[in-house]
């Protein structure tokens, strides 16, 4: 497994590849790899010749009250995991590699990227659009993997992709869960013992949320009583909504069809995402 820090490094391995007609597939983190992860690595070695991960923990996502400097790093345990999981080349860039003097270009997504996410990290999405776009160029990637879990970012990244015409392929992978239903994440482990206990109850809150939508329940009566349970748990409920899966738009009233349930919610010091799909079914009249 080759590592490189260096543009030149990449770009030398990278144009090889191309010459040779491989295929290469990349999977944008910003490291403390789990098993998430590694799904990510797996489904792009499924599809690509090659595959690329990158690990960068991106200035220009995080707010200036957000937890840039807590958030967690092992290089050293990342590149095992990723020889393991036969990852051909980690790319590591530095900021000032990925931001050198004079940068200046920022990538602006509107549409999907407006609410939710966006509007609790005000610029997070100008960000992470931004660091992927430059992430596409440098690779070269044919196609890259999005985990479902951060459902927005996926939907943020397809649409900027699309407009730009970008030549790389977005594909999506479900979100890979712990035994008792969590989302894996890396910021999962600073969760305290008694708080990773009680983490399992957002999934649990949105499958049965799920299933009352999909059963027929008024859709504000149930949310809203969903929301109330979780807070009554301990959980600090940022959003709790149901949207139109692509466009992040709330979900219009009496339309059916396959919708997305969305979450983040604090539990101690930890903001968790989460979000799934529930079919919505056609309104009977009474
Ligand atoms: N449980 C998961 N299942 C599938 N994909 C995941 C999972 N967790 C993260 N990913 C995906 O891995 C990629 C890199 O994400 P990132 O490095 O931010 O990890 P993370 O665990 O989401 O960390 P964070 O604590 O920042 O949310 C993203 O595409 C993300 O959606
Ligand atoms: C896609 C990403 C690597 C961009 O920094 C990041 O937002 C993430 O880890 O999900
Ligand atoms: N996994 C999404 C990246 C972030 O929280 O900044």
């Amino acid at each position: 497994m080759q590592v490189e820090r260096e543009l030149a490094g990449l770009k030398a391995t990278t144009q090889a590849w191309r010459a040779r007609g491989e295929r290469i597939g990349l999977v944008p983190t910003m490291g403390a790899l789990h098993a998430g992860h590694t799904a990510l690595v797996d489904a792009a070695r499924r599809e690509a010749d090659r595959v690329i991960v990158s690990i960068f923990v991106n200035p220009l996502q995080f707010g200036p009250q957000e937890d840039l400097a807590r958030y967690p790093r092992d290089e050293a345990g990342d590149l095992e995991k990723l020889r393991q999981a036969g990852c051909d080349l980690v790319w590591l860039p530095t900021p000032a590699v990925m931001y050198p003097p004079g940068d200046a270009t920022r990538i602006e997504p509107a549409g999907p990227a407006e609410g939710w996410e966006g509007a609790a990290r005000p610029g997070h999405f100008r960000g992470v659009a931004t660091v992927c776009t430059k992430l596409f160029m440098m690779t070269r990637a044919d196609l890259a993997v999005f985990g479902e879990k951060d459902w927005q970012q996926f939907q943020v990244i397809r649409r900027v992709a699309a407009d730009l015409h970008l030549p790389v392929r977005i594909l999506p992978l479900p979100t890979v869960r712990d035994g008792d239903g969590l989302a894996l994440s890396s910021r999962n482990q600073r969760l305290s013992t008694e708080e990773r206990g009680e983490a399992g109850r957002l999934p649990r809150a949105l499958e049965a949320l799920a299933a009352a939508l999909a059963g027929g329940a008024p859709r504000e009566p149930a949310m809203g009583r969903q929301r109330r349970a979780l807070e009554a748990q301990g959980f600090r409920v940022d959003y709790l909504a149901l949207v139109v899966p692509e466009s992040l738009q709330p979900w219009p009233a009496g339309a059916s069809g396959e919708a997305r349930l969305i979450v983040a919610a604090h539990l101690g010091s930890v903001r968790l995402l989460d979000n799934m799909p529930v079919m919505i079914p056609p309104r009977t009249e009474a």
